[in-house]
């Protein structure tokens, strides 16, 4: 049996924790061998419950950061920026004292992107690259958009890549993605055929997907987000070997994105350590699409920040 790890997962009594809390449990995410928390021989898993941050982040290995007030109908993302940000200042803090040095954090509470920045603004003494933000929702739709489209199994399709915010100006992005079709493997552009869709429906419809589930249920993705974030962390943890994943993390500057903002970029993941994936050609439309998202999180963060300080 492997070494004890220790999951933090805030809003745990809310609609994503309640699934995603079974699949840390049983082994989805840190292995079938891997105690969590406390040994306990039916699950992997031993409960601490808190409302107290000292208590919940104290020698954290790994931070499922869910606690936040949820969108309605009608309301973007970046609409909970004054009700979530001062959440994440004051939890950022606590994790600053209190948790391992080499925490792994994944942010799902929106606005995901600008409050994983803050939460790594005030826990200056933890390394920027352990701060993530989920963006894994929209590439496993993206995914499945493009599998449905062609008829195939969702794992059939790779390197689909989320560039930005994850919010309604993302860009979902096949420019360099593959299909296998009948065992040959494809870039996904000539299987699909179809720019016009590539262009224009699909990219519209992984935009809109949050806002689609929101009217049709009056609440927010549950059970695919917590999917998501298990499949965030079990590759951080596990890696990717040579495909790639798409995550919000701290910009160094690539592809021409301001430093210090949390934007979806594809990675690669080996040994616990994410590193962006380099060398790809940005046409003129990917190149618009990329700098409106970045345009949002410059904006937002700007708005967090006073927000912080106010
Ligand atoms: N990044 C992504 O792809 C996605 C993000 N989300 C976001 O995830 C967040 C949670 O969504 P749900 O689980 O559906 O909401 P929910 O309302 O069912 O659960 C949120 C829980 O957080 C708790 N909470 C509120 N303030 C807290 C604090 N200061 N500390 C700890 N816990 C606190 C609430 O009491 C509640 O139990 C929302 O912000 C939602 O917009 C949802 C789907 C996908
Ligand atoms: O859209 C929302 O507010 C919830 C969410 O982030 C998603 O489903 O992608």
């Amino acid at each position: 049996m492997a070494e004890t790890l220790k999951v933090v997962v805030t809003g745990a009594a809310g609609q994503i924790a309640y699934s995603l809390l079974f699949s840390v449990a049983k082994g989805d995410v840190f292995g079938k061998d891997q105690n969590c928390c406390k040994s306990c021989p039916l699950f992997l898993l031993d409960i601490v419950a808190t409302d107290d941050p000292m208590v919940a982040f104290k020698d954290a290995d790994a931070a499922f950061m869910v606690g936040a007030m949820p969108r309605r109908e009608g309301m973007e993302r970046k609409d909970l920026l004054k009700a979530n940000v001062k959440i994440f200042k004051a939890q950022g803090q606590a994790m600053d004292q209190v948790s391992k040095k080499n925490v792994k954090v994944i942010v799902v509470g929106n606005p995901a992107n600008t409050n994983a920045c803050i939460l790594s603004k005030y826990a200056p003494s933890i390394p920027k690259a352990n701060f993530t933000c989920m963006t894994r929702l929209d590439q496993n739709r993206a995914q499945a958009q493009i599998a449905a489209k062609l008829g195939v199994g969702n794992d059939q399709v790779s390197n689909v890549i989320i560039w930005g915010n994850h919010s309604s100006t993302q860009f979902p992005d096949v420019a360099h993605a593959s299909v296998t079709i009948q065992g040959k493997t494809v870039p996904v552009p000539e299987a699909v055929k179809d720019d016009s869709y590539l262009k224009n429906e699909f990219i519209k419809t992984v935009q809109q997907r949050g806002a689609a589930v929101i009217k049709a249920r009056k609440l927010s993705s549950a059970m695919s987000a917590a999917k998501a974030a298990c499949d965030h962390m079990r590759d951080w943890f596990c890696g990717t070997g040579d495909k790639w994943v798409s995550m919000g993390v701290i910009s160094d500057g690539s592809y021409g994105i301001r430093e210090g903002l949390m934007y979806s970029y594809p990675v690669r993941i080996q040994d616990k350590t994410w590193s962006i994936v380099q060398g790809l050609t940005i046409n003129e439309f990917a190149r618009e699409k990329m700098d409106a998202t970045a345009a949002e999180l410059s904006e937002e963060l700007d708005a967090a920040m006073a927000e912080c300080e106010a």
